[in-house]
């Protein structure tokens, strides 16, 4: 804390001002950074001294704090307008008044200063003026006097030169005079030139008093602006926002309004709910009694089924003994199904064999169209498989030659005809039988349509080949589940007691390698 003590009255003199203003700027840059109070003393002319101590009631008024609020500086100032103590105040504790304003201010950072405030600033201010100006007069006053006096002197030396013309005595003691009057003139001379001196500095002072007034009237004024516009922003803000609560208020009663209903809804709603909850138990009460009933009635029945249950199995038990027996016989009789099987098979085969292993059919052909039928050589033809053909070159006896074979199928005979006598072959084959099946003939009589058939798309017209195959491959089918049989096939042609495969890309290979001697023409093989 710096404490700075002003000692000051109404003839205050201008280097007692002058000195003021410097530690005011001074005190301006301490109260940054410290807090400075200032004590000013309200003494009267006549006992004021730079010595003498402060100590009245005007400066325990304007005696503040730094971080008093704006609203206590304004109650002092009007204390102090009430006391009339403006006008009788000094200038330097206007000048403080003034400063202690601007500090405040700096502090709010805001710069509002309350209009009560600004008014007193600006009646202070007024008075520093008044007293600025009442003290120039004085100096021009001053410096009348200073002159009327100095002319007084003049008139004075004039006189004493006059004089001087007298005795040599009376010259000396008025030349003493006159040297002691020139002493004093020049000590004249020499205040004369510190009050001129004085007299500008306090001019200057003046303008730049005068500088800073206009700056802090410009001050106050922007301050004074700033603290209007403010309340206008204020105002206004407060006058929203009283809208906008008003507004809210209104939604809140609604929202309240509706909560209530809502309440009273939801009242109705759990009695309602609770009367049904209500029934409902009532009825589940009901329902669990006729539910024990039940239950007593289920235990009963259950016990009558488990009576139920332990004759059933002793029933079951029976009859899985008999299905065990007759299980038995059946395991038996499939032990011997193999053994019949075989059985069968070996009779069918022999069958086979009895109607002859090397069976020789004749199929004639019809006549191809243009051909004529009375061209005929066939005589008869028997169901046993006798064949007479005419031979129209001979005579007698040698004229008709008669053929037996196994059969004779007609002109008008089927394809599927012709295999029904080969099919029971295909069956020895899938008994592990060697079967062959050929077509012997002369050119054009018919070989090709016998064992291929005219058309393949058509079953009908399926020959001794297909039919076999197909056979085959259903009867194998129907076995998968006892034996597994692999099929191969050949295609080979017999032409010029050549035999050819015909199944082989390779042309070079295409002769079989066999001798026709041990050539067994086999189509299917096991
Ligand atoms: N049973 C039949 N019914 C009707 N047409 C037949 C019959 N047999 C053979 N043909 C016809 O006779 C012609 C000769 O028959 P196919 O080609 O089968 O004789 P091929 O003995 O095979 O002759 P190649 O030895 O020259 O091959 C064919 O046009 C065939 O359609």
């Amino acid at each position: 804390m710096v404490d700075v003590f002003l000692i000051g009255n109404e003839d205050w003199c201008f280097y007692g001002l002058s000195r003021f203003l410097r530690l005011l700027h001074c005190v301006h840059y301490w109260s940054r950074s410290a807090s400075v109070k200032f004590i000013m003393n309200m003494q009267s002319e006549a006992h004021a001294t730079e010595n003498e101590q402060p100590g009245s009631n005007f400066s325990d008024v304007f005696q503040t704090k730094h971080g008093y609020q704006g609203d206590f500086l304004a109650s002092k100032f009007s204390e102090l307008m009430k006391l009339e103590s403006l006008e009788s105040a000094t200038s330097q504790s206007l000048f403080s008044v003034v400063k202690r304003v601007l500090e405040e201010s700096i502090e709010r950072k805001n710069g509002n200063i309350p209009q009560r405030v600004a008014s007193v600033v600006k009646l202070v201010v007024q008075e520093i003026e008044h007293r600025v100006s009442k003290q120039a007069e004085n100096m021009r006053k001053q410096r009348n006097l200073y002159k009327s006096r100095e002319d007084r002197y003049q008139l004075k030396i004039r006189a004493l030169e006059t004089l001087a013309t007298g005795t040599t005595e009376e010259n000396e003691i008025v030349m003493k005079q006159l040297q002691h009057i020139k002493i004093e003139k020049a000590k004249i001379e020499e205040k004369k030139k510190l009050e001129e001196n004085d007299l500008n500095r306090l001019r200057k002072e003046k303008d730049d008093y005068e500088t800073q007034i206009s700056s802090l009237k410009q001050e106050l004024k922007l301050a004074k602006r700033t603290y209007e516009e403010n309340q206008l922003q204020l105002e206004t803000h407060a006058k929203e926002t009283k809208v906008q609560l008003e507004k809210r208020i209104l939604e809140l009663e609604c929202l309240l309004a509706d909560s209530r209903k809502k309440v009273k809804e939801l009242e109705d709603f759990s009695e309602s709910k609770f009367l049904i909850w209500k029934r409902k138990e009532h009825r589940y009460m009901h329902f669990i009694d006729s539910q024990f009933g039940s239950l007593q009635e289920l235990r009963l029945a259950s016990e009558y089924l488990k009576q139920e249950v332990l004759k059933t199995k002793e029933i079951y038990a029976d009859e899985v003994h008999h299905f065990g027996l007759n299980l038995k016989g059946l395991v038996d009789a499939a032990q011997n199904y193999h053994t019949v099987l075989e059985e069968n098979r070996k009779l069918y085969n022999e069958v086979q064999d009895l109607k002859g292993n090397i069976r020789v059919y004749c199929r004639v052909r019809p006549f191809l169209p243009g051909q004529s039928e009375k061209n005929t050589t066939i005589q008869y033809i028997g169901d046993s498989g006798e064949l007479v053909v005419i031979n129209p070159s001979k005579q007698g006896k040698d004229s008709h030659r008669l053929f037996k074979f196994n059969k004779v199928f007609g002109p008008a005979a089927t394809q599927e005809e012709v295999f029904r006598d080969t099919q029971p072959l295909i069956r020895s084959v899938l008994d592990g039988y060697n079967v062959c099946i050929f077509a012997y003939g002369q050119t054009g009589s018919g070989k090709t349509y016998t064992m291929t058939g005219p058309s393949v798309t058509s079953v009908q017209d399926w020959g001794v080949n297909y039919r076999a195959l197909n056979d085959l491959f259903n009867i194998s089918q129907s076995r998968k589940s006892s034996i597994a049989y692999e099929v191969g096939v050949q295609m080979v042609e017999i032409y010029n007691e050549q035999v050819r495969d015909l199944l082989s890309n390779d042309s070079c290979q295409k002769r079989y390698p066999l001798e026709i001697s041990f050539m067994t023409p086999c189509l299917m093989k096991h």
